[in-house]
């Protein structure tokens, strides 16, 4: 009888993750009627940048950037999810202006590996592993190296897990097993959806023997973390700490993100009315975050707000132009500038040379 109840609870769970996971990462609406609703109150980051602009005035903005589905697409092989050339002097551009971190649930020697940039925090596992900036803009020596680990402890055991999990599902075609330091992913992007509950299942087991461990599910992933309150919502929190903006008004955090574990960092910024999130999904998914992005490919031009506020604050100190407030404007996003039609019909964008042209 208790067996049978044992069963039932862990086959309840198999199917409670594979139900997660399939939602978490499906190819299109299941239910077309819901999107328009769903765009109501998470609009598009880019249709609502003038009011993003707006709303950071006079704040630091500190950008943080989940990885996978959101600085990189989504592809079958997790050790090729390259980011484009272009995202990285995107990057690099804008830790020019203001901090910028990553927030991954990959390691940060792969998150690192796959970014290459210096001028940047990283958060790895997701937010356990946190290193500041080896460069700044000024060439100043950062704080360099470890931030902050908050699951040392861990490592041992999740080295022995990942062995253990590597053993037991290497007879299911297509799932592998990575490991992310004080993480481990199990992915089944690659399984037979046939095959996923008795993955799942494997899983569960090895998991049985180790109750200090806790599984969630990502995107056709199952990821294997410490039992412990950290999570990528605290990672955000110990990065502003750390740049001193711990309980400050001016400061603008911008999180953006695609997966559940983003979610933690949303719930942070909302409950504290502080800055925003953005979601990178093309489906309706339920979340904490206020705007919404399609995909990756759009995720460069947000992260331009900078130069938009720049130039607003270009426009709006100018003699020439006749009103204070420009009301709605148009932005375009060419050759990695921002540009702006405003209402008296001006094209503005942030080369010297047209900034000369129109003020000087
Ligand atoms: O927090 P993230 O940076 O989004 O990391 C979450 C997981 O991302 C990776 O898996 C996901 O992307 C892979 C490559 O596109 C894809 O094959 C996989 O199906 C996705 O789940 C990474 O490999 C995992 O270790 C991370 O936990």
């Amino acid at each position: 009888m208790i067996m049978k109840t044992l069963l039932s609870k862990g086959d309840a769970k198999v199917n409670t993750f594979i139900d997660s996971m399939r939602a978490s990462s499906p190819t299109r609406p299941e239910n077309q009627d819901q999107t328009p609703t769903w765009i109501f109150y998470h609009p598009s980051a880019l249709k609502m940048f003038d009011e993003i602009v707006y709303n950071s005035r006079g704040k630091q903005i500190v950008t943080f950037l989940d990885y996978d589905g959101t600085l990189s697409p989504i592809v079958s092989d997790p050790d090729k999810a390259f980011m484009t050339e272009k995202m990285r002097a995107t990057l690099k551009d804008i830790a020019m202006h203001f901090p910028t971190a990553i927030v991954s649930g990959r390691s940060v020697d792969k998150v690192y590996n796959f970014v290459q940039l210096k001028e940047l925090y990283y958060a790895g596992s997701h937010g356990m592993d946190i290193r500041g900036p080896t460069k700044s803009r000024s060439h100043k020596k950062m704080n360099e190296g470890v931030l902050f680990q908050a699951a040392s402890q861990f490592l041992p055991m999740m080295n022995e897990v990942y062995k253990i999990l590597v053993e037991k599902t290497k007879s299911v075609k297509g799932a592998m097993v990575e490991t992310n330091k004080f993480c481990l992913s199990v992915h089944f992007r690659c399984v037979d959806e046939k095959n996923w509950a008795a993955l799942a299942e494997k899983v569960r087991l090895v998991l049985n023997e180790y109750p200090k461990l806790r599984i969630t599910q990502g995107r056709k992933v199952l990821e294997i973390k410490p039992s412990i309150k950290w999570d990528k919502g605290k990672a955000l929190e110990f990065v502003l700490e750390s740049l001193g903006y711990n309980n400050s008004n001016n400061v603008f955090p911008i999180y953006i993100g695609d997966d559940r574990t983003d979610e933690d960092a949303f719930k942070v910024l909302s409950s504290r009315s502080l800055g925003i999130g953005i979601l990178v999904s093309q489906i309706p998914k339920e979340t904490n975050a206020s705007y919404t992005l399609q995909d990756p490919s759009e995720v460069g031009p947000i992260i331009f707000l900078n130069q938009a506020r720049l130039v607003r604050m270009m426009i709006t100190r100018s003699e020439r132009c006749p009103i204070p407030y420009l009301g709605p404007m148009t932005y375009y996003y060419i050759n990695k500038r921002i540009f702006l039609k405003t209402k008296c019909n001006i094209f503005i964008g942030l080369r010297q040379r047209t900034r000369q042209r129109l003020f000087i």
